[in-house]
């Protein structure tokens, strides 16, 4: 349904600075795949949508769709797919029947199609209250409910939504995705459905697979599970007294099924009850702590081992957390950020004239590989 092969942006923003939005990305989504593209803010996301549905063209590399190369059957990609961008599609003052039967007919349906095709995705849309009013008047919900039967007058096979669901609240979200599901699951041919969304639980819990990009390049695509698995792993936290911090990372680090250890500061605690294993001191009294957090394959089996060790040692452990991976972890896993501090929830450290540029004297910098974040 979508291949690209080296596909590239580059956007000349002066004469000494260039903006390298996307390098050289290649993949293949086949049809009926449900797939987020995941990445912090100015990664290429929507730069890469833009070119999937001929808003803007490559600077090299090549991309079909729907079986069209982009640049040179422009008209036939756009026949074949909706998209939903992040402005939203309806005109305020229209009415929402009207909007939906409009944009039918710009699509080429006859005026009688396009009215049996909005009312049809009126209901299945939940907007048939809301269908002679006007799109200014309505909830942010609607809204966008309305942005996606917009996106789907026409029947297209493949569906791109940038950032579906920004913006509404847990509640609408969670009503915006089942009336997706809903509609791609109706659909007479299972539709294909490409997404960027800032939303790792969206993305965790909807797509049936995640493209991960950084930098403009692809630095991982797999499911959500796999991706867990295979670059996070479960996180075990054990709190101990400041003194055995070090020791028993020490432990932690020879365990089987260790892939990494970092020791940190768990700050102050008072009242730690006297005669708790491993501390000294006689009474209730305060004192700092560590937290050693171990990422391993499997976490609720490596503990048992873990606080057998920490024991012969004599090192008490005041709590233990194990806690499943996310897809943050798995970006912090591939780039040593967590995507929440670069920024996927607003403007990050690498927006729009963050490290993807080109100065005068500099290249830019290249894309991060795999390492060790915890080590
Ligand atoms: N028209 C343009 N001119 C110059 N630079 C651009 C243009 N469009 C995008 N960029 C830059 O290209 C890079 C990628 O932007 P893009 O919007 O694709 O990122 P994104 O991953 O979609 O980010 P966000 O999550 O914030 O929407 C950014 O550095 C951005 O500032």
């Amino acid at each position: 349904m979508i291949r690209t092969r080296a596909l590239t942006k580059d956007f000349v923003v002066s004469r000494t600075r260039t903006v390298h939005a996307v390098r050289g990305i290649s993949l293949d989504v086949e049809p009926g795949e449900l797939v987020a593209v995941l990445g912090p803010n100015g990664a290429g996301k929507t730069t890469s949508l833009r070119m999937l549905t001929t808003l803007i063209q490559p600077t090299s590399g090549t991309a079909e769709v729907a079986g069209w190369d982009v640049v040179d059957h422009p008209d036939r990609v756009r026949a074949a797919i909706g998209y939903v961008g992040q402005g939203g599609a309806g005109g305020a003052s229209q009415h929402v029947r009207d909007e939906l039967v409009t944009q039918g007919e710009i699509y080429g349906l006859d005026r009688r199609t396009a009215k049996a095709r909005a009312a049809e995705l009126l209901e299945a849309l939940d907007l048939t209250e809301q269908a002679d009013r006007k799109v200014e008047s309505l909830s942010g919900g609607q809204k966008r409910r309305l942005d996606v039967a917009v996106g789907l007058i026409h029947a297209p096979s493949l569906l791109f939504l940038d950032e579906p669901s920004t913006g509404l609240d847990p509640h609408n979200r969670a009503n915006l995705w089942e009336h997706i599901l809903r509609m791609r699951t109706a659909a007479a041919e299972p539709m294909t459905i490409v997404l960027t969304t800032h939303y790792l639980d969206e993305a965790d819990t909807f797509a049936e697979r995640v493209i991960v990009v950084d930098h403009g390049q692809v630095i991982a695509d797999d499911t959500a599970d796999a991706l867990k698995a295979e670059l996070a792993g479960d996180l075990v936290t054990l709190r101990v007294s400041d003194e055995h911090g070090a020791a028993l990372a020490a432990i932690a680090e020879r365990a089987p099924g260790t892939r990494s250890v970092r020791v940190a500061d768990g700050g102050v605690v008072a009242g730690v009850p006297a005669g708790a294993l491993g501390v000294r001191a006689q009474g209730a009294h305060t004192e700092r702590e560590s937290t050693v957090e171990i990422r391993t394959a499997d976490g609720p089996g490596a503990t048992p081992g873990l606080l057998r060790a920490a024991d012969a040692a004599g090192i008490g452990v005041r709590r233990v957390d194990v806690a499943r991976p996310t897809l943050d972890d798995v970006f912090l896993g591939l780039t040593g950020r967590s995507l929440r501090e670069t920024g996927v929830d607003g403007a990050g450290p690498d927006g729009p004239d963050g490290p993807d540029t080109t100065g005068d004297a500099t290249t830019s910098t290249s894309a991060p590989t795999k390492k060790e974040v915890l080590a």
